[in-house]
């Protein structure tokens, strides 16, 4: 048995294909995935990581290679040295839509959690998928602030109640909700796994997966 074939390269997935056995081999070939590029946009704490992590799982069990662009990792590397200014969080966006554009033309899920809060930045993220025909969807974690400060996940929202920092968004520093994004999801009375789903289920209704 060659090393391929032990790893079951060309083992036959079915046997009552007409035109003979399909192989696995076919598979990745045969139909190249569409890439893509969703992006959750939201309060902190609104629940943006956590479905983007479910959804990750959703796509990687069937196979899908998916890349995660997560706010404070990019802000540790690509975006090293930028703050929470408007500006520095304009510029933070339109990179990490750039490098999501890039890597979603390359057939990448490319999964999005930051919080973008204005939506001039998002337009133009949106503006760049479309330039290059490379599907994009927004999705509006629509938790209200009230909720997110109750989570308070990263104790945020209890350190600017005490005085630091300040400019936290939906607290003293603005956020734009989007005014039509692909889909909406309110985390209040749904579990972590059907807001995945619903957002899985929009990606089948777009042909995405
Ligand atoms: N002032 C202020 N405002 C908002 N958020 C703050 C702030 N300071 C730190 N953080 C934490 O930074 C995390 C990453 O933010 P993002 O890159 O997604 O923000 S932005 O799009 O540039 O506005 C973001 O992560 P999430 O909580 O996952 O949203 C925050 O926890
Ligand atoms: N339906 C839901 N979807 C996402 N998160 C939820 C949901 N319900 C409760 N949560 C909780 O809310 C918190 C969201 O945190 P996180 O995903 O880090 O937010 P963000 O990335 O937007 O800052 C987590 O503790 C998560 O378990």
């Amino acid at each position: 048995m060659t090393d391929l074939a032990s790893q079951g390269a060309t083992a036959p997935l079915t046997d009552s294909d007409a035109a003979g056995p399909r192989t696995r081999r076919d598979k990745p070939e045969a139909t190249p995935a569409t890439g893509f590029t969703v992006w959750l946009t939201g309060l902190p704490s609104a629940g943006k990581t956590t479905i983007a992590t479910a959804l990750a799982g959703l796509l990687r069990a069937t196979g899908r290679r998916v890349q995660v662009l997560d706010g404070d990792e990019v802000r540790a590397t690509g975006s090293l040295g930028l703050g929470f200014s408007r500006a520095d969080r304009e510029t933070h966006v339109r990179r990490v839509g750039y490098a999501a554009q890039r890597m979603a033309a390359r057939g990448a899920c490319v999964l999005v959690p930051v919080i973008a809060p204005y939506a001039g930045s998002r337009a133009a993220v949106r503006t760049r998928h479309e330039a290059e025909a490379t599907p994009y969807v927004e999705v509006h974690v629509a938790t209200p602030v009230e909720v997110c400060s109750r989570r308070d996940v990263k104790g945020l929202y209890a350190q600017q109640a005490a005085g630091e920092p300040t400019g936290l968004t939906g607290v003293d520093d603005p956020y734009e909700p989007p005014e039509s994004p692909d889909l909406r999801l309110d985390t209040r009375d749904s579990t972590v796994s059907a807001c995945a789903g619903r957002l899985y289920a929009h990606l089948m209704e777009r042909g995405l997966v």
